[in-house]
C-alpha cells in the first residue's frame, strides 16, 4: 500500500519545491487567520504555481463560510478540502456537494472514546485526518506539535481511510507507522524551524526518516 505524504502550511515557493522532489502526496494551505501559516485565497494560488504532477492540494479551513470557501476555491482550485473545525456530518454534505470536491473531516483525539464521534461521519466525509487535542490555550485547532496514543488506531476499523496526524517529526515517524501502520501521514511543525516557518533540511530528514522506516517494515 502506498503511504500518502501531505506537507501541510506551506507558503512558500522553496517549501513547496522541496516537498514535492522528496515526495509528497498532498501539500496542504492553511485559511485561518489565527494561524502563523495563514495564507491568503490570492497567494494560495500563486504559490500552486509550484504544485506539479499527481500531487494533491488541499484547502484547510476551520468553521469557514461559503463565502470564505467560494473564494479559496475560485483562486485554488483545491483537489480536497480539510474541514478542521466543528462541522457536522450536514456541513460535510454542503461544502461537497457545493463545491464538487472530496472532503476530508479532521478529528481531535486524546483517548479511544474520541473516536466514537466519526459515526456519523461514516459514507459522508471521504478521509478523515486524526490529531491531538490542542493543548490547553492554545488557539489553533491544529500545528500544534502534539501527539496522541498512536496505539488507538489499531482498534479502527480497517475499512476506515485517514491520515495520522499531530506532533509527528522525523525522529517519531518510524515508531508512529509501526504501531498505527496508517494509509497517510500528516505533518506541520515537526518540518518547521520556528512556527510557521517551514525548514528545507527538516523536510527532506523527514522523507528519509519515513523511507527509513518503510525499508524496515519490508
Ligand atoms: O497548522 C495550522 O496552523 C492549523 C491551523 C488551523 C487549523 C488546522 C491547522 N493545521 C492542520 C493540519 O493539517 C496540521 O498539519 C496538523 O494539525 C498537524 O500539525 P502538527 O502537529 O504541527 O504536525
Amino acid at each position: 500500500m502506498t503511504l500518502d505524504i501531505k506537507i501541510c502550511g506551506l507558503s512558500t515557493p522553496e517549501a513547496i519545491r522541496t516537498a514535492i522532489d522528496a515526495g509528497a502526496s498532498h501539500v496542504g494551505f492553511i485559511f485561518f487567520a489565527k494561524s502563523p501559516r495563514n495564507v491568503t485565497p490570492a497567494r494560495a494560488r500563486e504559490l500552486k504555481i509550484e504544485v506539479s504532477g499527481a500531487v494533491k492540494t488541499v484547502a484547510v479551513v476551520v468553521d469557514a463560510s461559503d463565502e470564505f470557501l467560494d473564494e479559496i476555491v475560485a483562486e485554488l482550485a483545491p483537489d480536497i478540502i480539510q474541514l478542521h473545525g466543528k462541522e457536522t456530518p450536514e456541513r460535510v454534505r454542503q461544502v461537497k456537494a457545493r463545491y464538487q470536491r472530496p472532503v476530508m473531516k479532521a478529528f481531535s483525539i486524546s483517548e479511544a472514546s474520541d473516536f466514537d464521534q466519526i459515526g456519523p461521519f461514516r459514507g459522508v466525509a471521504d478521509r478523515f485526518l486524526f490529531d491531538a487535542k490542542p493543548p490547553k490555550g492554545s488557539e489553533l485547532p491544529g500545528g500544534n506539535g502534539v501527539s496522541f496514543d498512536w496505539r488507538l488506531l489499531a482498534a479502527l476499523d480497517r475499512d476506515i481511510d485517514y491520515m495520522l496526524s499531530g506532533g509527528l517529526n522525523a525522529a517519531n515517524i518510524g515508531d508512529a507507522l509501526r504501531l498505527s501502520n496508517p494509509p497517510g501521514i500528516d505533518i506541520s511543525s515537526g518540518v518547521e524551524s520556528a512556527p510557521g516557518i517551514k525548514d528545507t533540511a527538516l523536510i527532506e530528514e523527514f522523507f528519509k526518516a519515513v523511507r527509513t522506516a518503510q525499508a524496515l517494515a519490508a
